[in-house]
């Protein structure tokens, strides 16, 4: 039974944590759980990540950024971006659910754990670094106004001693350490990888009882590259030797069959050997040493005017000599029946290659080829999803020019528009052949 008054919150404050908060949903909801996912953003978030994100989660609530701004104490945890995680402090506002499981955006639920819900506030498992404090990337609260602006007092008063919010929430909790042994929720519902390494026979022990894998400090997933063939983390030299490379290609198994789909907008390309696809202000980078059997054959150049035989400019139709109407069929010159093969008019046998008659250049036939069905958006996911699993290398980057958007859209409306590049003829022309195919 869905329960509508208790939810899973987490946080993202730029497009590049989403991808973790869609795993992050996504894993919940194979998990099957009966409570609401709620994904609070602040305004860096684009619309189109916006609307993404709409699609796993319940709610998409916009908060006001926090920041501790606390830079000597961030310096001394060797993350000077983490300031901005004082905003998780603002999942006490959403007092239209009576009890919440807040998790980071750098978790995954390997089971169903709904049974979190149980807990009271504040339940959290202890920190793998300093096991009397506990690790604010999991723990279950009750939203409530009161408690929301006695933290911000708090913060107002006495900072925070690691400059993130979890300092701030250990001194603010300060007896959860040792008041009440229901609050302290076993490790394996916030299994920080760098554990790990550091406790090898327990996670041998242990390791599989895991419900929920935290992967805290850095990199995280969405920073390594992927390789989806041999279902392998590109080599990363922080990460030589250790043991939790499992979890990481679990991560990015739910991001290639399950949000990638999300994502995608436009057609998978043609063959390219390199690809990026743009998705708000990340890029998705597909690298394709051995070019995907899923191709069709592109044009050696098309800066010529080529002319169709028998074409009729009002109809724009061309006609198809040997056509025979009633059985739909033509006939193919040259065919030979027996070897089931055609001869190809202009081919070099020896170099393997054409003659394109109306540019006088010899082009060479791709290895293989497949006929594409019509586009549609789905057959887009699909053939994006089968591309990413068909490339030797996946890795999802912050887009170089993070205004590029914006900066269009406003030379467009002065009138400088990029007519050799964007918005130049070829680009439009490939745009329009793919609409009428
Ligand atoms: O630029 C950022 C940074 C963080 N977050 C959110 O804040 C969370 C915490 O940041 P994270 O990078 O996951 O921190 P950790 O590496 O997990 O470091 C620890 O220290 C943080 C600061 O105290 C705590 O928030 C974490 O729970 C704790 O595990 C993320 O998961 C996101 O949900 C953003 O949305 N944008
Ligand atoms: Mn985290």
């Amino acid at each position: 039974m869905p329960v509508t008054d208790q939810a899973f919150v987490t946080l993202v404050t730029n497009d590049i944590y989403c991808q973790g908060a869609l795993v992050l949903g996504k894993s919940l909801r194979n998990h099957s759980t009966s409570r609401k996912l709620v994904v609070m953003i602040t305004s860096h978030v684009t619309s189109r990540m916006r609307g993404v994100l709409a699609h796993i989660f319940d709610e998409v609530v916009e908060v006001d950024a926090l920041n501790s701004a606390d830079s000597v104490r961030l310096a001394l945890l060797r993350r000077p971006e983490l300031g901005i995680t004082f905003t998780k402090l603002q999942c006490w506002t959403l007092t239209r659910y009576t009890k919440c499981v807040y998790m980071d955006a750098d978790t995954i639920v390997l089971c169903n754990i709904d049974e979190l819900f149980d807990r009271d506030e504040l339940s959290a498992a202890p920190d793998s670094g300093w096991p009397d404090c506990f690790n604010s990337g999991v723990f279950v609260f009750k939203p409530s106004v009161e408690t929301f602006n006695r933290l911000l007092q708090f913060a107002d008063n006495h900072g925070s001693f690691d400059g993130g919010d979890q300092g701030l929430l250990n001194s603010f909790f300060n007896n959860w350490a040792v008041s009440d042994i229901h609050k302290h929720l076993p490790f394996i519902y916030n299994l920080s990888i760098s554990s790990v390494y550091t406790y090898r026979p327990a996670f041998k022990q242990f390791g599989s009882d895991a419900k929920v894998v935290h992967f805290i400090g850095t990199p995280k997933p969405w920073n390594l590259k992927y390789n989806p063939q041999t279902k392998s983390i590109v080599e990363d030299e922080s990460l030589s030797g250790q043991q939790h490379l499992s979890f990481l290609v679990l991560w990015w198994e739910i991001y290639i069959s399950d949000v990638l789909p999300f994502l995608t907008e436009t057609a998978v390309s043609e063959g390219s050997t390199s690809e990026q696809h743009n998705f708000g202000r990340i890029e998705l980078v597909m690298k394709n040493e051995n070019p995907s059997p899923v191709c069709s054959p592109e044009a050696p150049n098309d800066t010529a005017e080529k002319t169709l035989p028998d074409y009729n400019a009002e109809q724009q139709t061309f006609k198809i000599p040997d056509y025979n109407a009633e059985q739909q069929t033509f006939k193919i010159p040259d065919y030979n029946a027996e070897q089931q093969s055609l001869k190809l008019p202009d081919y070099n046998a020896e170099q393997q290659t054409f003659n394109d008659r109306v540019q006088g250049q010899d082009f060479a036939l791709p290895t293989e080829m497949s006929i594409q069905q019509p586009v549609t958006q789905d057959d887009d996911d699909f053939a994006m999803a089968q591309l990413a699993q068909t490339a030797s290398e996946l890795s999802i980057q912050e887009a170089e020019e993070k205004l590029r958007t914006e900066e269009e859209r406003r030379n467009w409306e002065q009138g400088h528009i990029d007519y050799m590049g964007k918005y130049s003829f070829d680009n439009i022309q490939k745009k329009l052949d793919r609409f009428l195919q």
